[in-house]
């Protein structure tokens, strides 16, 4: 996916028919834990590694046969992530925004997020590995670190260099600064390394 424009929920929805619309979700908690006693972890932030080896959030595609948006998010983050999902919700409230790519494909991409408890985001951690894409679709949940270490590059900067699905790492800044979960300054140099090449 290339250059994409945010539009919000009820936008997307205006695009009509001809369009497919996937779902994904940034789950999160605050941590407050401290990498090596003095890091802070600011937040536990969910991704996963995905059966082609790039990085992106759990969901998928909406079915037609689901009854709204948010209905077919869950179903993906049952499937992705097991039962522990089921009590998670995701409401129209939780979305972050829409991006459409202008290829041929009409896909719009949807992104939520959504504030768990450290016990609850540790209690899907520990499930995932019994959904039923474990080991198949879905590799394995990661946790994104939010800090960066004193060598400048160590950290988020290495993170955002792994490869990312479709709009997943555009997903994933916005998020981060939306949510006030990593300064934006500090996301710009972030994003600025991973560029430049580490
Ligand atoms: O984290 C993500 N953010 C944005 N788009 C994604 C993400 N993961 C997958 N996609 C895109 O969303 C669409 C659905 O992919 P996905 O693999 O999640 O669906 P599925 O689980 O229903 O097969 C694909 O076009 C894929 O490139």
């Amino acid at each position: 996916m290339g250059e994409s424009r945010v539009l919000s929920r009820a936008e997307a929805l205006e695009l009509g028919p001809g369009w497919r619309h996937a779902c994904h979700a940034l789950l999160y908690a605050p941590c407050p834990g401290r990498l090596f006693g003095r890091v802070p972890l600011r937040h536990a932030v969910l991704m996963q590694m995905r059966f082609d080896g790039q990085l992106g959030f759990p969901g998928g595609f909406v079915d037609p046969r689901d009854s709204s948006l948010e209905a077919g998010l869950s179903r993906e983050l049952r499937e992705e992530l097991g039962s522990g999902a089921a009590p998670l919700s995701l409401a129209e409230g939780d979305h972050l925004g829409a991006r459409f790519a202008e290829t041929p494909q009409r896909l719009v991409a949807h992104f939520y997020a959504k504030r768990l408890s450290l016990e609850q985001l540790r209690a899907l951690e520990e499930g995932a590995t019994k959904a039923a894409d474990h080991g198949l679709e879905v590799l394995g949940l990661v946790r994104v670190p939010l800090y960066t270490l004193r060598d400048g590059v160590g950290g988020l900067p290495t993170f955002l260099s792994n490869s990312f699905v479709a709009s997943a790492r555009q997903q994933l800044l916005q998020a981060l600064g939306a949510l006030g979960l990593v300064p934006e300054a500090e996301l710009r140099r972030a994003d600025a390394v991973s560029r430049k090449g580490l």
